[in-house]
This record gives structure tokens, C-alpha cells and sequence, in this order.
């Protein structure tokens, strides 16, 4: 067993990282030998001493968490939470009420044959039999109801939580694998386990209810008894609890390797990568992967059910031994004519009631512990604060923003990167300035723009707007004076309109301005020819859509940039997708575009970049050049040879 309560995943995940780095699945998933480390633990508890205190360790910490659980279930349904505590303590007293009533009837039963009852005492006492039976169905009954209902609540709040929540994350979160592995756990686990753990909770106090009660009348016939029964169930409860902390051991371990088969799952079925999986002959191979790896997860999951089935099958044995001799110990007394029929039956009920109440409080706590350690996942996950948020006081950005841009001394690195991905760079941007950044691959360009966004912070040095440090704003509120057009542009599954009215939530169906930003991007003719206009779907995932071509779909990724009138526009090679006239185009107008706007555009065409008001040229994380282009030019460096290099190999196309 293992304690509940953060510190012991805390210790536990220090114990996964450690596995980690020693096991054999590859990254990817793609290629290496496939398995998983068995989900063991190094410091299980050996003698009967340390087991008592990893016991009582996790009682505490589950206990600490049954007040979380019943403020997720709440915050699901009240009424249904009061309901089903209701149930919960009415259900506790029927059995002792059933097996009361049964002794009632036996009695008047022998009574009536000995001649000393009536037959109407027979008939009332199975009226009243019949009420409790009532009652019982009528609560199970209820009971079943609440819970569906519960439930599907329950899933559906807590998945609304996890969505809202990462959606104010950062970045960089999700860039991060651990992080992911968490992420997929709250989505996936969590859901079902408050009700679960809550179901215990309350089956806790069910059985407490009958326990006391029956316990009650056992011990009036025999303490020793009564004892036997309390023990017997014991050995069944620690293997269900050591088994439930390998459970949830197992599901963590596995949680990269299902990742991984999900990512397989995906390149097979997904339209996106469907071209090249055929092309390459690549489907057989990800689904032999996929099945190994399948067969891996499979493995484990069968040994530790195995397991478990054998060992609590074993011990609850056990408990069915005592409890026949029980029977025995109780028939032989009534033999002896020290017990009346109704009392043997009455003690028979109460004897097996206590047994099964105890191995009852027993699984229930073990299924609260178990749960208790998937909820701290869930709780560790919406307790991640996110690394950029607005201070205290932030500064209210003016209505009319100017867009004037400085980088003073900027560095930054990438979490866990060795070399800076930006390195001290300065510049100026005046308002409603054009500039054009270049550089070669992997010079920086891409992450000056996600700085400016405050996608990330600056390891060093600061970017000002205005003159103020953005750190200083809301980054909401920033982002909301920006536009742009990422390199890896999002293609989502909905109308043409949609995908442009995204752009600003404010005009989401505004049409006349959608029509309008399309008309700008290039993009309103083939939109127009589209079966159903601005309301044809794009992508088919949700309904048969139209698919476009990479440049018609870059239009409508351009159109959503300028639907936004913000005084901030980055382009990151807005017209890398874009054939030769749709690129003149397009930069022909940027000027009129990019009116009252600064603007900040990657290209990699050094046609397009020669109209632009600025250059800065990137090199390795640094700033090497900047000026106009003609100033470029006359420097001679490596802007005028990329330049000379490409104009060449056009010119020497066209002789
Ligand atoms: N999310 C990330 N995590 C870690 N490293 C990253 C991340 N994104 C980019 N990098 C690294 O930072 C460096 C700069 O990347 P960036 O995307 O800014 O280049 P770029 O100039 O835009 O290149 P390209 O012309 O190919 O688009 C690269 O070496 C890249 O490997």
C-alpha cells in the first residue's frame, strides 16, 4: 500500500521519472522494442508493522479527500447528492429491519402451530414483511436512477472544468509530455471517479448503519462470535487495497504508451495523414505497431486482474468458512433448544450481515483509496497555476493602441533547449511601420512573433509596447490588439464564415465584414463558388464538407487575420501556400492591408520583402542585420547575397 494525499504522488511520480529514463519504449512509438515497466514498487511494505502504517497513512489521506470529492459531487447536482445520501441511510436500516420482521413471522408462525397465535398476527407480520421489501426496491431502485443520473453530471462538469482550465494554461504546458500524461488522465479517469469514491463513501456509511445495528444482536448471543465475524474479512481488504494502488500504478505507467497508441490510431484514420500513410505503404506497419504495443498493454492488465481476482477469491474464502460455521455453531444451540426458530434465523441474517457489512466496509474503503489516487491527478492538474497571467495591477492598454514596438536586449530559450532560440536582440518598430523579418530555418523568426504574443516570457531582456513592458498588461488584453497568422494555421471543421469569423468573436456572424476580410485575403471568389457560399462546410469531419486546396485554405487563414482590426498584425509566411499571382497580389495590397497597422510579416521571397519599410535579418538566436533594403543592399552582407542568390536563380530561369 502507498499513502494517499499528495505527497505520495508526488514521490511516487519521482519514482516515475526515474522509471523512465530506464524504460524501453521508444519516444515515438514508432520504431524500438515495445514495453513497459512492471508497475512495482521498491518499497512495498515487507513486515506487519510498516504495512499498519502505510495503512494508516492512507486512511488519512483518503479520508482528507472525501470533502473534495463531496464538493465535485455537488457542485454536479445538490439534489441528487441529497438524494442519494437519503437512500444511503434508509438502505443501511433495512436489513435489520428484513431480518427482524423474518424472526417476527417464524415465531408467530410456530406460535400459531403450537397453538398459542392466530393466523391474523401471521398475516400482519407478512404485510409488514411485505412493506420492507417494498421499500427496499423502492430504494435500490432509486438508488440506480440517482447514480446514472449523477453520473452523467458528474462527467460532464468535471470534463468542463478540465476544458476551462486548459484553456488559461500556457503554452509551454502542453509542449511538455508529463504535463500531456497528466492532461489525458484528468480527461480520461477522472470523470468517472468522484461518484465512484462518493458511492463508497456513502456505502461506508451504509454498512455502518447495518453493522451497528446487527452487531447489536449478535453480540447478545455470542461476543465470541460476534468477534470471528468482525475479523474474518480483514486479509481480503489488505490484498484488495495492495491491489488497487497497482491499479492506479499501471494506469500512470501507461498512460504514455496509450498516448502512443492513440497518435498510431490517428495517422491510420485521420484524412490528414491518410495521402501519405498510403503513399509510403505506412498503414500495415502503424497497425503492427499498434498492435504490439496493444498486446503489451493487454498483458499487463490481464496479470494484475488475474492477480487480484486469485488473491481476493482466496481470502474471501476464507470469510465464507467462518461464515458457515457460524450456521453451524447456531443450528447445533437451536438443537439444543437454547434458541428459538425465529431467533436461529435472525442470528443466521445477522451473522452473515456483519460479515458481508464488514468485507463491505473494508471494499469500500479500499475503492476510496484507489479512487482517492486518480481524483489527485485530476486535483494536481486544475491546481497548475499558469505561468503567464496578469499581474496584480495590471496597466490598461489605451483604446487606441499606436503599435509602437521595442525589443530591448530580448533573449530566450526554449524549456530544457540547449542553445538560446533568441539571443539579446534589439530593435525598434515605429507605429504603423511594415517590417519584414527573415533569416534561414531555425534562426528565430517564428518565436519573435510568439514572444510578442506573450505565448512565452523573455529569459532576458523586455519587449515594450507603447513603452511600457508587456509583462505589465493583461496578456488577454494584449493579445486582443493583435492579429495574426501562425505558420501552422488551424483548419477547422466548420463553415467558411465560421473559419473566418473566428478570427473575432465579436463578429463571429457579422457577414458583411466576413465577406469583406475574405474579399482582402484573396479568397472570396473560390469561396463563393463554393455549393452553399460562406455557409458550405470546409473539412468533413462533422459533415460532408468541401476539402480545399493548401493556398485556398492559407486565403482563409489570411481572411481570419484581418477580420480582427487590431493595430497589431504578424504574418509568419502569409504566402508560403500561395501561387505567383495570388502572392503579388496579396503584397501589391499589403501597403492599403496594412494601413494604420504595424505590421510584422516572415517571408522567405525576398521579392515581397523588399517593399517592406524594415528588415530584420536573423541569424542563429541573433539579429545580424536590419535596415531598408537598399541600406541592406549596400552593406554587402548576408541579406544582399541571399538576396543576389535568389534573383540569380530566377533570372536564370527566365533565360
Ligand atoms: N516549441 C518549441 N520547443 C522547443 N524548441 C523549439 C520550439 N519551437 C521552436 N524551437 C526551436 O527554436 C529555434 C527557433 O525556431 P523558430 O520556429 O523560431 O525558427 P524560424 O526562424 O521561425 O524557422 P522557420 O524558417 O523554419 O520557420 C529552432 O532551433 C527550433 O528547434
Amino acid at each position: 500500500m502507498i499513502p494517499g494525499g499528495g505527497g505520495g504522488i508526488e514521490f511516487m511520480l519521482g519514482r516515475r521519472a526515474r522509471r523512465r529514463r530506464v524504460s524501453t519504449v521508444p519516444d515515438s512509438g514508432l520504431t524500438g522494442p515495445v514495453d513497459i515497466p512492471e508497475p512495482k514498487r521498491d518499497d512495498e511494505p515487507k513486515d506487519l508493522r510498516s504495512r499498519f502504517k502505510r495503512m494508516r497513512e492512507s486512511v488519512t489521506g483518503t479520508v482528507r479527500g472525501l470533502p473534495k470529492v463531496a464538493k465535485l459531487t455537488w457542485q454536479a447536482s445538490p439534489v441528487l447528492t441529497i438524494t442519494i445520501a437519503v437512500i444511503t441511510i434508509v438502505s443501511g436500516l433495512t436489513p435489520t429491519i428484513t431480518a427482524y420482521v423474518s424472526k417476527l413471522l417464524i415465531d408467530s408462525v410456530v406460535a400459531a402451530i403450537q397453538g398459542k397465535g392466530t393466523t391474523g398476527a401471521i398475516v400482519g407480520v407478512a404485510a409488514l414483511e411485505f412493506g420492507v421489501l417494498t421499500l427496499t426496491a423502492v430504494c435500490q431502485a432509486l438508488t440506480q436512477i440517482s447514480q446514472s443520473l449523477l453520473q452523467e453530471r458528474m462527467t460532464l462538469s468535471i470534463r468542463h472544468q478540465v476544458m476551462r482550465h486548459a484553456s488559461e494554461l500556457h503554452l509551454s504546458y502542453f509542449e511538455g509530455s508529463e504535463s500531456y500524461d497528466m492532461l489525458r488522465q484528468a480527461a480520461q479517469e477522472a470523470p468517472s471517479r468522484p461518484l465512484s469514491m462518493m458511492n463508497s463513501a456513502l456505502g461506508l456509511v451504509r454498512t455502518t448503519i447495518t453493522f451497528s445495528s446487527m452487531i447489536a444482536l449478535l453480540v447478545s448471543v455470542s461476543p465470541l462470535l460476534a468477534l470471528v465475524a468482525l475479523l474474518a474479512p480483514v486479509p481480503a481488504f489488505i490484498s484488495q487495497s495492495k491491489y488497487g494502488s497497482r491499479a492506479f500504478w499501471l494506469t500512470v505507467m501507461m498512460s504514455p504508451l496509450k498516448r502512443r497508441m492513440d497518435y498510431l490510431s490517428t495517422l491510420v484514420t485521420t484524412d490528414t495523414y491518410a495521402k501519405e500513410t498510403k503513399l509510403f505503404g505506412l498503414g500495415p506497419y502503424f497497425v503492427e505497431r499498434f498492435r504490439q504495443l496493444g498486446a503489451v498493454s493487454y498483458e499487463r492488465q490481464r496479470k494484475l486482474t488475474r492477480n487480484r481476482s486469485i488473491s481476493s477469491t482466496s481470502w474471501g474464502l476464507l470469510s465464507t468458512f467462518v461464515g458457515s460455521a457460524i450456521a453451524l455453531y447456531i443450528a447445533l444451540e437451536a438443537v439444543g433448544g437454547r434458541l428459538t426458530l425465529g431467533d436461529l434465523a435472525l442470528y443466521t441474517a445477522a451473522a452473515t450481515s456483519v460479515q458481508t457489512s464488514v468485507s463491505g466496509l473494508f471494499t469500500a474503503f479500499s475503492g476510496m483509496y484507489e479512487n482517492n489516487l486518480y481524483l489527485d491527478t485530476l486535483y494536481r492538474f486544475l491546481a497548475t497555476e499558469p505561468e503567464i497571467v496578469a499581474p496584480p495591477k495590471p496597466q490598461r492598454l489605451p483604446s487606441t493602441v499606436e503599435g509602437h514596438i521595442v525589443f530591448d536586449g530580448v533573449s530566450f530559450s526554449y524549456p530544457g533547449a540547449d542553445e538560446p532560440a533568441l539571443d539579446n536582440v534589439s530593435f525598434e518598430i515605429k507605429p504603423g511601420e511594415t517590417v519584414a523579418v527573415v533569416g534561414k530555418n531555425g534562426a528565430g523568426k517564428s518565436t519573435l512573433f510568439k514572444l510578442l504574443c506573450r505565448l512565452y516570457d523573455p529569459t532576458g531582456g523586455r519587449i515594450l509596447l507603447d513603452g511600457v513592458d508587456i509583462r505589465e498588461f493583461d496578456p488577454d488584453e494584449l493579445r486582443e490588439r493583435m492579429s495574426a497568422m501562425f505558420q501552422d494555421y488551424v483548419t477547422y471543421q466548420g463553415t467558411a464564415a465560421e473559419n473566418i469569423g473566428l478570427g473575432d468573436l465579436n463578429h463571429l456572424e457579422d457577414r458583411e465584414l466576413i465577406e469583406d476580410s475574405a474579399r482582402r485575403a484573396g479568397a472570396s471568389d473560390r469561396i463563393e463558388r463554393l455549393p452553399s457560399g460562406y455557409d458550405s462546410p470546409l473539412g468533413r469531419w462533422f459533415d460532408q464538407g468541401v476539402s480545399l486546396s493548401g493556398g485556398e485554405w492559407q486565403k482563409i487563414a489570411l481572411a481570419r487575420a484581418f477580420i480582427r482590426n487590431a493595430p497589431i498584425l504578424l504574418l509568419d509566411e502569409p504566402t508560403s501556400a500561395l501561387d505567383a499571382q495570388a502572392e503579388h497580389d496579396l503584397f501589391a495590397r499589403l501597403r492599403e492591408l496594412a494601413a494604420g497597422r504595424t505590421t510584422l510579416y516572415i517571408s522567405h521571397r525576398f521579392s515581397t520583402v523588399r517593399q517592406a519599410e524594415k528588415i530584420l535579418l536573423l541569424e542563429l538566436g541573433k539579429l545580424a542585420e536590419s535596415g531598408t533594403h537598399d541600406e541592406l543592399m549596400a552593406q554587402g552582407g548576408e541579406y544582399a547575397k541571399l538576396f543576389t542568390l535568389q534573383a540569380a536563380a530566377y533570372l536564370e530561369e527566365a533565360k
